[in-house]
């Protein structure tokens, strides 16, 4: 998609040369062997002794564009002029209004359905769950000893009482009964003896070894709930703890929203499904990445489908998917064969958001293609994929599934980020000690940082000092956001 010969990528073009070596250095440094591999050490970039390596190089390319961009003599200088490319800033949203943006893009969730517990986990409770049964539903033993009745010494019954039984017999004044957690207390107990606070004599007499209050390790009925107390609100999450909750309160199926159904559709004639980049192809990193991380976000992936630089096949696919979300990658520039834009004029899309005032990922766009029916374009560079991502399909599937925006919040920065003139920067960071710690390899098109980081950073424009606070975008397997995920 990326035509011969021009610039591999230009992302720092409003940047003066100084601020993009910052930058460049803070993208691809060389991380001390090993640290990135080791489940989320933060890299931590030791003085360049490899000058020479192909990171460098890389970063070079775009301080060169950069710089070169910077006097208008370049592709990078006619992209940031927003010209044909379409790219300028005049019409790129900013980041905060991009994710309201989407967040408020669907019209209606799905009517909601009747779902087992067993296939609730991630959904979200379309009515109020009331409790339809007592909790506990009967008197109930809180633990393994013996129930007595009236002052002791008891006399203790040759039967005890376990566990799922009908109900015993009522005890009279002076008597005992062995009885296990979980058990039905009979009629008329005072209290129950834990089994190591009581003992028998010769003549099977219980004594108390210490003082008995009455009703100590009693469970009453109804301790929890009465039938009919309301227990969840409408739109609470489904957790494990929710499915429990559920199945102790009587039901067999929740009222729940759908999942919003999403189909995902690789573009680009580049790409690889297996084996070693060879001949100027590469692996595609997005078809592996992207089902997984939007069934996190609540989604249900119902097709991946690898359509290459096709503009009809794109159309074509448009046109017949009845997903609630299309997820695009790749093409969303203005390369010769970047078929997004022109595809959505075609079939007459409205476009919501053309680009966003975000690093990396601006390209991104998000368009109404039918009446129930969205596309979020993710351009090709995966980082910046994961940008869109978060930034575009996490509030429209949120929104669709009828989840409540999480709370923000934010945690102070532990070393200096650069920052874009004009623009929001996402950065990958680990969370240590309450201090979020900035990741290397955060160029567009790494993953290397974000596939050991707990969080994303948003860092405003013009960068953040050590100490600042920056709101802090989980991850949702990191937040263990429900497991659904890796079904
Ligand atoms: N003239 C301009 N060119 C570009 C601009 C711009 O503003 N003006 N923006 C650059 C930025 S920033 C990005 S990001 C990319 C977005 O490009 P596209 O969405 O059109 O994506 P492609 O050109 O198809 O690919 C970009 C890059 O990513 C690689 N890629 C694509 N798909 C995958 C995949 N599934 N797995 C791994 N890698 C993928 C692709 O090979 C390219 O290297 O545009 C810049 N250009
Ligand atoms: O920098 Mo692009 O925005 O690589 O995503």
């Amino acid at each position: 998609m990326t035509a011969p010969g021009q610039y591999e990528e230009v992302d720092l073009d409003d940047l003066d040369v100084e601020e993009a070596l910052a930058l460049a250095k803070e993208g691809g440094a060389q991380v001390p062997d090993g640290s990135g591999a080791t489940g989320g050490s933060p890299a931590v970039p030791p003085p360049s002794p490899r000058g020479g390596s192909r990171d460098s190089r890389e970063q070079g390319q775009h301080t060169a564009g950069t710089a070169s961009g910077a006097t208008g003599g370049t592709a990078a200088g006619t992209s940031r002029a927003g010209t044909a490319a379409g790219h300028g800033h005049h019409k790129a949203t900013l980041w905060p209004e991009a994710r309201a943006l989407a967040g408020r893009a669907p019209r209606r969730p799905d009517a909601p359905v009747s779902v087992s517990l067993d296939a609730a986990l991630g959904l979200v409770l379309a009515a109020p769950l009331a409790a339809l049964t007592d909790l506990p539903s009967f008197d109930t033993s809180a633990m393994d000893g013996w129930a007595v009745a009236g002052p002791g010494p008891w006399a203790v019954r040759a039967e005890g009482i376990l566990a799922g039984h009908a109900e015993p017999e009522p005890l009279t004044d002076g008597e005992a009964v062995r009885i296990a957690t979980g058990a039905r207390i009979p009629q008329d107990v005072t209290a129950v003896i834990r089994s190591e606070h009581g003992r028998t004599d010769e003549k099977e007499r219980l004594h108390a070894t210490r003082e008995v209050v009455p009703g100590q390790d009693i469970r009453p009925r109804g301790q929890e709930c009465r039938s009919g107390d309301p227990l969840l609100q409408r739109g609470t999450v489904v957790t494990p703890a929710v499915l429990g909750l559920a199945a102790a309160a009587g039901y067999d199926t929740v009222s729940a929203l759908p999942r919003p159904r999403a189909e995902v559709l690789v573009l680009g004639d580049e790409l690889l499904t297996e084996g070693l980049p060879h001949d100027g192809l590469i692996r595609d990193a997005l078809g592996p990445m992207l089902p997984s991380w939007l069934r996190a976000l609540g989604a249900d992936v119902i097709a991946v489908r690898r359509l290459g630089d096709d503009a009809d096949a794109l159309r074509k696919a448009l046109k017949n998917s009845d997903a609630d979300l299309v997820v695009t990658t790749g093409g969303t520039a203005a390369g010769p064969v970047d078929h997004v834009h022109p595809t959505l004029r075609r079939i007459g899309a409205e476009l919501l958001v053309d680009g966003v005032k975000v690093r990396p990922g601006h390209p991104m766009l998000l368009a109404r293609t039918k009446e129930n029916q969205h596309l979020v374009g993710l351009p090709g560079n995966p980082l910046a994929a994961v940008s869109g991502l978060l930034t575009l399909a996490e509030p429209l599937l949120r929104t669709l599934a009828g989840r409540a925006a999480p709370e923000t919040y934010t945690l102070p920065l532990k070393e200096t980020v650069h920052g874009h003139p004009y623009d929001t920067r996402l950065i990958p960071v680990v969370l240590r000690e309450d201090r979020a710690v900035p990741l290397h390899y955060n160029g567009p098109a790494m993953l290397r940082g974000i596939a050991v980081a707990d969080a994303l950073a948003v860092v405003p424009p013009g960068g953040a000092r050590p100490g600042q606070e920056l709101e802090i975008l989980d991850l949702p397997w990191a937040t263990a956001g429900i497991g659904v995920c890796f079904t």
